[in-house]
């Protein structure tokens, strides 16, 4: 009998695979020239728009009636003819059949969606760590399916990750695949055979690392270095950009991600973080805000009933909210 969400889990490697190469590809030629600052200050590459073209495209032919909350939209390319046309350039160099301009800005303006608590769609984050992608470290490729407010899928595809965290020589390139009670696999982007993962044993914080964003504008890293002192946490912390965190996590290669607001009035993303909380939890793990409280992923297209993220291993999780709690609200 076929899986529960066994097309939307080979159509999403599928588009995923094809984005995460495309990312390689820029990334090798990429200019400086080829980079906009978004209203919000942040970057964003013709990968990041290419991507999700080449996302949009192929699960909107797979699945026409679901719709997309993705990251970016095209108002800044059609201001901007010489990036437009190398996101053409670049899309239809991984897609099947060409595909016109016009239908690549409306594949990447079908990420439009509002999100909310009913029914299913899809979020995409086209390149997420645009600042990493940029300095040649990690960045994701970040897929997942949403229905009824519940991950249901996550497929991230993180090309730089290399396949064992304490040693840089080793193979790069991971793509992790969850589906909601099927477990999270790890594949490499040319072969599909995949191995089952499973988060880190330690019993107690002191027993294992924490990763965390390398970003001090996306999470306090004076409070994680409170956070880890008062836990026993011995070793330095991993910092690395994306969801690649979560992929960690869910390998077991560190035991906790933590996530500290350095400002009251952001609101995460659902993109941000879907994918990454389902691989968590089907690895064995627990993912919460800061409050302790599960990720509501049914309040529109931000996180806006959660604080910050807590991902561990599950067994130490208790451990590490009390800590953060102690923390934050002394
Ligand atoms: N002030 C802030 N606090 C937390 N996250 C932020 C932030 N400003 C931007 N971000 C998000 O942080 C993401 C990167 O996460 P990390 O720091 O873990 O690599 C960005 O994704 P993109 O790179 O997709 O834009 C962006 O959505
Ligand atoms: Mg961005
Ligand atoms: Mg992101
Ligand atoms: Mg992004």
């Amino acid at each position: 009998m076929l899986k529960l969400y066994a097309g939307e889990r080979a159509k999403g490697i599928e588009a995923v695979i094809k984005a995460s190469k495309l990312c390689q590809a820029v990334f090798n030629k990429l200019v400086k020239s080829q980079t906009l600052v978004k209203e919000d200050a942040s970057p964003v590459t013709v990968a990041d728009f290419g991507a999700q073209a080449v996302v949009n495209h192929i699960i909107h032919q797979a699945f026409p009636n679901d719709p997309i909350v993705g990251e970016e939209d095209s108002k800044d390319l059609r201001e901007n003819q010489s990036l437009c046309d190398k996101v053409v350039e670049l899309t239809n160099s991984v897609v099947e059949t060409p595909l016109s301009t016009k239908q690549i800005l409306d594949a990447i303006d079908l990420g439009n969606y509002k999100g909310g608590p009913q029914g299913r769609f899809w979020t995409l984050d086209p390149i997420d760590g645009t600042k990493g992608f940029l300095r040649g470290e990690q960045f994701a490729v970040c897929l997942s399916l949403i229905v009824n407010g519940e991950v249901k899928v996550a497929i991230q595809g993180c090309p730089n990750l290399p396949r064992n965290i304490n040693d840089p020589n080793s193979q790069r390139g991971s793509l992790m695949v969850a589906v909601k009670h099927q477990g999270v696999f790890e594949r490499s982007f040319e072969d599909s055979k995949e191995t089952r993962v499973k988060v880190a044993d330690a019993e107690s914080p002191s027993d294992t690392s924490f990763c965390e964003s390398v970003e001090a504008a996306h999470s306090n890293q004076s409070d994680t270095f409170k956070i880890a002192e008062l836990l026993n946490i011995k070793n330095k912390p991993i910092r690395m950009d994306s969801q690649c965190k979560y992929a960690v996590i869910a390998r077991g290669d560190a035991g906790i991600y933590l996530r500290i607001p350095t400002r009251a009035d952001y609101q995460e993303k659902i993109w941000d973080h879907a994918g990454g909380s389902l691989m968590v939890s089907e690895a064995g793990g627990k993912v919460t805000d800061i409050d302790g409280k599960e990720l509501d992923f049914s309040q529109g297209r931000t996180l806006k009933s959660n604080r910050g993220i807590i991902a561990t291993n599950g067994k130490i999780h208790d451990q590490v909210l009390n800590a953060v709690k102690q923390v934050l609200h002394k």
